[in-house]
C-alpha cells in the first residue's frame, strides 16, 4: 500500500500541495486527475522520494518513503513524464534489462523480462535498436517497459499514455488491468480519462494542490464536468 498522510509541500514558499491525504491498496487501480498545475506530477514524484515532504509523510508498505529510500525504489515503478530523462543505456534491450540486473537476477529471468515488458508495450523482438533514434511515442514504450521489467508491487505513472498510438496504448492498458487483478497498486496521472475509467477502481481530482474528489469512478464522472478532464460520454 502507498499512503499519503496530511503531506503538505511548497516550491518556493508556494504551496503545491496541501494536506493530502490519500492511499493506493495493494491491487488499486487508481486514476489521478487535475487541471495543469494543480500538483499530480508533485504529488507522485513523493512515491520514490524524488520530492519529501514539508509536513506529513508517504509510507510505502508501512514505512516511510524517506526512512526508506532503497526500498521505496525497488518497490514502486515509476513512469514519468519526460521518458528521455529516464534513460541509462543506448540500446532498448539494455535500458529494459538496467534494472533487473540491478535487483541481480540470472540472466535468463532477465532476458525473459525484458522480452515480456517488451512485448507489453507492442515492442516485442526489438530489443537491439538504439533508443536515440526511436519516435516520441516509441522512447514513452520503452519507459513504460522499463518500469514493468522491475516487476514493481507498485506502479506509479505520470501521463504514459502521451504520444502512444492506439494499438500501444491498448496494449499498456490491458497489461496494468492484469496487473492490478494480480496485487499491483496503480497509481495512474492523466488528462483523459476515457480509456482508463473502466479499469478504475478510483479516481482522485485534485484542485490547487489539494484533493477535491476521491470517488468511485461513477461517482467521480459526475463530479468532474467542472476539472479539466476528457471524460467519456455515457
Ligand atoms: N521545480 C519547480 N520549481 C518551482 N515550482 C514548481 C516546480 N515544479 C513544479 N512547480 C509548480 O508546482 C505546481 C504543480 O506542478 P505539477 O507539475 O505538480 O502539476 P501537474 O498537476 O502535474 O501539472 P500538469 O498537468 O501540467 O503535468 C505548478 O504551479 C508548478 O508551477
Amino acid at each position: 500500500m502507498i499512503e499519503f498522510r496530511s503531506v503538505t509541500y511548497a516550491f518556493d514558499d508556494v504551496p503545491v500541495l496541501e494536506d493530502v491525504s490519500l492511499t493506493i491498496g495493494d491491487g488499486e487501480f487508481v486514476v489521478l486527475a487535475g487541471a495543469n498545475g494543480s500538483g499530480k506530477t508533485t504529488l507522485l514524484r513523493h512515491c520514490n522520494g524524488l520530492v519529501t515532504p514539508d509536513s506529513g509523510t508517504v509510507l510505502v508498505d508501512g514505512t516511510p518513503v524517506t526512512e526508506d529510500l532503497v526500498a521505496a525504489r525497488s518497490s514502486v515503478g515509476m513512469v514519468f513524464q519526460h521518458p528521455r530523462d529516464q534513460f541509462v543505456a543506448a540500446t532498448v534491450g539494455a535500458d529494459v534489462a538496467f534494472g533487473p540486473e540491478n535487483l541481480g537476477l540470472e540472466r535468463a529471468e532477465i532476458d525473459r523480462r525484458v522480452a515480456d515488458a517488451l512485448e507489453a508495450v507492442n515492442m516485442a523482438g526489438r530489443e537491439d535498436e538504439r533508443i536515440d533514434h526511436l519516435s516520441g511515442g516509441e522512447q514513452s514504450r520503452v519507459a513504460i517497459a522499463g518500469a514493468l521489467a522491475m516487476a514493481p508491487t507498485h506502479l506509479v505513472l505520470d501521463e504514459p499514455f502521451t504520444g502512444l498510438d492506439d494499438p500501444a496504448r491498448r496494449s499498456v492498458l490491458s497489461r496494468l488491468e492484469a496487473l492490478s487483478e494480480d496485487g499491483t497498486g496503480i497509481l495512474l496521472a492523466t488528462h483523459d480519462l476515457r480509456d482508463v475509467l473502466d479499469l478504475a477502481d478510483r479516481v482522485v481530482a485534485m484542485r490547487d494542490g489539494a484533493v477535491a474528489i476521491d470517488d468511485s469512478p461513477d461517482r467521480a464522472l459526475e463530479a468532474l464536468s467542472d476539472f479539466e478532464v476528457r471524460v467519456p460520454e455515457r
